[in-house]
């Protein structure tokens, strides 16, 4: 044991996604705050839009940055998938599988003990294996998700194939549920054809999973422990979790950010707002709507009466199709005062921590909604793709939220029931059970003592099971 190092050196490596990126990033400073040295890797453009490195962490967490190769068919600028439409992401895949020999070289150089890498790069594990560094794969995504997705020898033969395969329970899982997709759901996720990359998502995902060492979860695992104990079971391989990584906001307010002068005068509006009586509005960074799904979202966010803050997404700019996507007519001045629509990008967890959010409109993404339940929002649900659906019926099942009602085919929907909807969950009395629900989950996934732990009990993990723990 003379030589065994006392602190790590981890390498973190997201997918090109900021719903990616920012988790990473914050289990990077998680480390580095627990005095281990820590190389985020990502590309230029994805680097500048991350949060500085707090002063006293400087000397411990590096950004390196790695030139996204180009490839025909994405654009110069585009370096992840928010600056794309998501027909066009398996271009953005074709890219990012070009970082494997930069990667390849960066890890000889710099023989860490670990890396911590995502479920696109599905080369991952063999090369850093080759040079013997552990592998840890970090699912953002939750238990009951991954054991949906299923276990790696699923994955890597594609057993499903057609949407409609993903609207049943799939047969390894051995219990009742009713985490499935909608068709509309499913059929998102296939407008990506996987053949252009030449890989499947799900063919990346079991590589990924398949080649690792230990699988690291964000996730909370007293809110899904029967979906916890499946994936061990699935996975064949150690599976830990890091606890929610629940957000800093109050740190966050003297880190210098550049969201600071835009967050002061959402402040400024948020301020003058009763308690618990906003709808905060926003679908991520990956999802976008049609013309018709917007005005259904305004009209019903209209019609519902209550005050709301309502981000849109700037739209990809190379998605020439979307570029006449507008809101209805007039319909600024309508709500003027009670509604705000803020366009680009806001600081969102500072956003939900504010007491006169009543309420989360979200698409359920998996960052989106352990902020929510961080802070107790009730959420009012409207999953678009990806895991989302997945999402959605999990919450549902847990009692914390409540799903808008769309046509299970096509996801058409009616603005009378975005309006009755949010109604529901945000002020009427039958509601309470759900808001009083994601006021206890508060509890769970916003403990930053029982959070932290996990952390602690994971670089424990990480010092003890080392490749190379007794010879760097
Ligand atoms: O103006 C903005 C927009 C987003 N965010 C943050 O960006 C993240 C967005 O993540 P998420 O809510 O999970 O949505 P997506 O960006 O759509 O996330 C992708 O990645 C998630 C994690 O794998 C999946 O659950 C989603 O389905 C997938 O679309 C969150 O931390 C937000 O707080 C901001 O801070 N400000």
């Amino acid at each position: 044991m003379e030589n065994e190092k006392e602190s790590l050196h981890v390498v973190m490596f997201p997918w090109l996604a900021m719903g990616h990126i920012i988790p990473f990033f914050h289990l990077s400073k998680c480390l580095a705050q627990r005095g281990h040295k820590v190389t985020f890797l990502s590309t230029p453009r994805n680097i500048e839009r991350l949060d500085k490195v707090p002063p006293d962490l400087a000397s411990l967490l590096h950004i390196v940055s790695l030139p996204l190769p180009k490839v025909s068919n994405l654009p110069d600028d585009a370096e992840s998938s928010m600056d794309i439409p998501y027909q066009k992401s398996q271009f953005l895949k074709i890219a990012f599988d070009l970082l494997e020999t930069p990667l390849t070289t960066f890890l000889e150089n710099s023989s860490p003990d670990w890396i911590v890498y995502d479920y696109a790069s599905h080369w991952l594990p063999k090369r850093a294996r080759d040079l013997g560094i552990s592998c840890a794969f970090f699912s953002l995504f939750t238990a009951a998700t991954m054991a949906f997705f299923g276990p790696p020898w699923a994955l890597l033969n594609d057993e499903r194939s057609i949407p409609e395969d993903y609207t049943v329970v799939p047969k390894w899982i051995p219990f009742e549920t009713k985490a499935v997709y909608r068709l509309h759901e499913i059929k998102k996720n296939f407008e990506a054809p996987a053949d252009e990359s030449g890989i499947s998502d799900g063919a990346r995902f079991g590589a990924s999973i398949d080649g690792s060492d230990v699988v690291l979860f964000r996730t909370c695992v007293e809110f899904e422990p029967q979906w916890f104990n499946l994936v061990s079971e699935l996975f064949k391989k150690p599976v830990i979790s890091i606890g929610v990584l629940p957000p800093s906001v109050v740190n966050d307010e003297n880190s210098g950010s550049s969201n600071d002068t835009t967050w002061l005068s959402i402040k400024n509006w948020l301020d003058k707002q009763n308690q618990d009586s906003v709808i905060y509005v926003a679908l991520g960074t990956e999802a976008t709507l049609s013309q018709k799904e917007l005005n259904e979202l305004a009209l019903g966010l209209e019609k519902c009466g209550l005050p709301f803050f309502w981000v849109i997404r700037n739209q990809p700019r190379h998605k020439q199709e979307d570029s006449h996507i507008q809101l209805p007519d007039g319909y600024e001045d309508r709500v003027k005062n009670r509604g705000i629509i803020h366009r680009g990008w806001v600081p969102q967890a500072k956003i939900l921590s504010h007491s006169c959010i009543g309420g989360f409109l979200t698409h359920c993404g998996w960052n989106s909604v352990i902020e929510a339940l961080c802070f107790g929002r009730v959420l009012i649900m409207f999953p678009v793709m990806n895991d989302q659906g997945l999402n959605t019926r999990l919450l549902e099942e847990k009692g914390v939220g409540v799903e808008i009602p769309r046509n299970e085919k096509d996801g058409s929907f009616t603005s009378d029931l975005v309006a009755k909807t949010v109604k529901f969950a945000v002020v009427s009395e039958e509601g309470e059970s759900l808001r009083a629900n994601a006021r206890r989950v508060s509890g769970l996934f916003g403990d930053r003592k029982r959070n932290g732990g996990l952390i602690d009990d994971c670089v424990g993990y990480l010092m003890e099971n080392r490749i190379g723990k007794s010879s760097r």
